[in-house]
């Protein structure tokens, strides 16, 4: 376990990694499988879900801005994982993946 740049040891990052790709799989089979009672799948099937996900971004990085603003910590943490489902909901939605984010960040380095 080596502390990375941000405190992180390589293990936390690696999870961190696995976190979102099982979680971007979940999203993936929700829009494959569509089960009736799943929220992720509803945002696939109904004829506003993009709205809905744009909508749902929107409203929730005003709330991260306020929770920022408040140094509320748990309540920054939420809306963040808010967010960053939202966000691969709308990658998976636009045809997109991981790789496209990994590729952009990747560039940036
Ligand atoms: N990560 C999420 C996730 N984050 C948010 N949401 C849903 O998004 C909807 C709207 O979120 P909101 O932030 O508005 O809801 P909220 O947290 O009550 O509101 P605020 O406190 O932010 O104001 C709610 O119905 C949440 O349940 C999520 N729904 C699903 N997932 C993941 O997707 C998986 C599959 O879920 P289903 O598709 O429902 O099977 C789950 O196991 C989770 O891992």
């Amino acid at each position: 376990m080596t502390g990375g740049p941000t405190g992180e040891s390589a293990d936390d990052a690696e999870d961190t990694a696995a976190v979102l790709d099982e979680l971007f799989a979940v999203v993936e089979d929700r829009k494959e499988t569509l089960p009736d009672e799943s929220y992720t799948a509803s945002l696939f099937t109904h004829e506003k879900g993009e709205n809905a996900v744009l909508e749902k971004l929107g409203e929730e990085t005003t709330e991260l801005l306020l929770a920022a603003k408040d140094d509320d910590r748990e309540e920054i943490a939420h809306e963040s994982a808010d967010i960053v489902y939202h966000l691969l909901v709308l990658l998976s939605m636009k045809e997109m993946d991981l790789a496209d984010l990994r590729a952009e960040l990747r560039e940036r380095r």
